[in-house]
């Protein structure tokens, strides 16, 4: 009579973010079935030697479709208007194979830099019509082995002063979008469109995450009008805002009243550091001011908040790896993290997005997919300050992939 192993998997010794001392974590059918020391076990076993192990980052904002244009546009965008208005020029242009393959590039550095859940917002208007969307849902298919993508249709160019631009939107919903955009401040209209992206969101029963603003000048703005349709429809705990620049710009009393205003109503706010501070203050000769709007200071106070990528290797950003963890890094340098916070950024890039996305079932426990990345260090505290490599990386306990660690020849 053979008896049903247990496990099929044991990873043994790993040392989470929780735990005093390294865990054994037993995977069966892809899910985590056990953590505790020492689990007994006939079947296969990875040796995590007491190294971190993390669910993976979750990244909740990332342009698949617009990325790796460097060496194709003019090099010297210096806004946010010029980097769109450079995008918007080439777009027309976009083949499927082509958004695919420079998609591709970019879920790959992400897979092997540990991300396991991501968003990724996508452009639909009528001089890319569907088909960005037609290769991130072929990318959605083909790397679903190694990272759940989720999909953000949403109209960069406007909705109300663009025809033809809702049309497609909702073509796009009907086949497989999953969450709905906006972008206020490129309507000529930014409270109708705001109203129209809420009605699409209603209708289908999805989420919205927004392209807030991308200014410093607090006197306008529409964070009210968000919050406003946000609780008219009660829709507290579905909507994100990205960007949100104009929140680094306000006096203590208005941050304050701004940041009751978004707990109350239940808009998470996404920051995106690499692309904030490339694209604000260059027009100031000295001083620049950098329109970062500090996550940590705003999640201690209630607000769901979340560091992402935003753009790889374009004109709105001309870096990245789609590392969240170098991203989390970045972000705590630039932003005055102490010490004591750095346990917050390292949130900002895993559980904290995982709720703003509303995943269930993220998390290393029993009864989540065994989702797992492992990090070259044995501190749970200061893996953002260190920067660890990534060794390996397992999906629904499926190793994705593996990094050698580094080999010294000491002489
Ligand atoms: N409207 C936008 C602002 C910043 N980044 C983008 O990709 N799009």
């Amino acid at each position: 009579m053979t008896t049903q192993a247990t496990f099929d998997l044991i990873f043994r010794n790993a040392l989470l973010r929780s735990s005093a001392a390294p865990v054994d974590i037993g995977v069966k059918d892809g899910r985590i079935a056990a953590i505790a020391p020492k689990l007994a076990c006939e079947a296969a076993e990875v040796d995590v030697d007491g190294l971190l192990a993390l669910p993976g980052f979750v990244d909740t904002h990332i342009h698949l479709d617009k990325a790796c244009l460097l060496g194709r546009c003019g090099h010297d965008h210096g806004s946010v208007s010029e980097a769109i208005r450079a995008v918007a020029g080439m777009k027309k242009d976009f083949t499927i194979e082509d958004v695919y393959a420079r998609g591709a590039r970019v879920l790959e550095h992400a897979i092997v830099n540990g991300t396991t859940r991501m968003r990724t917002h996508v452009e639909i208007d009528p001089r890319i019509g569907l088909r960005g969307f037609e290769a991130v849902k072929a990318l959605k298919r083909d790397y679903a082995w190694a990272i759940d993508l989720e999909l953000c249709v949403f109209p960069q160019e406007g909705l109300t002063n663009d025809p033809g631009a809702e049309e497609l939107l909702i073509q796009a919903l009907r086949e497989g979008g999953e969450v709905i955009g906006g972008c206020p401040y490129m309507d000529t209209d930014p409270n109708a469109h705001l109203a129209r992206i809420f009605d699409l969101a209603e209708e289908f029963d999805i989420d919205v995450d927004l392209h807030l603003d991308f200014d410093l000048d607090p006197s306008w703005w529409h964070l009210d009008e968000v919050c406003r349709q946000t609780e008219r429809r009660s829709y507290g705990g579905r909507v994100a805002i990205g960007h949100a620049t104009k929140l680094s710009a306000l006096p203590p009393e208005r941050m304050k009243a701004a940041t009751a205003q978004l707990a109350r109503s239940g808009v998470a706010v996404t920051v995106l550091p690499a692309t904030d501070l490339y694209l604000m203050g260059r027009e100031a000769t000295h001083n620049a001011p950098r329109g970062l709007t500090l996550a940590h200071k705003l999640a201690g106070d209630g607000v769901l908040c979340s560091v992402a990528t935003n753009n790889v290797l374009n004109p709105f950003t001309p870096f990245g790896d789609a590392s969240l963890l170098r991203m989390a890094n970045f972000y705590a340098n630039v932003a005055h993290a102490s010490v004591r916070d750095f346990d917050t950024c390292l949130d900002l890039v895993t559980g904290l997005p995982a709720r703003l996305m509303n995943l269930a079932d993220y998390g290393i426990e029993v009864g989540n997919p065994a989702d797992l990345i492992v990090l070259d260090t044995k501190d749970n505290r200061f893996a953002i300050a260190e920067l660890p490599d990534v060794l390996m990386g397992f999906k629904r306990g499926r190793q994705t992939f593996a990094r050698p660690r580094p080999t010294l020849f000491k002489s």
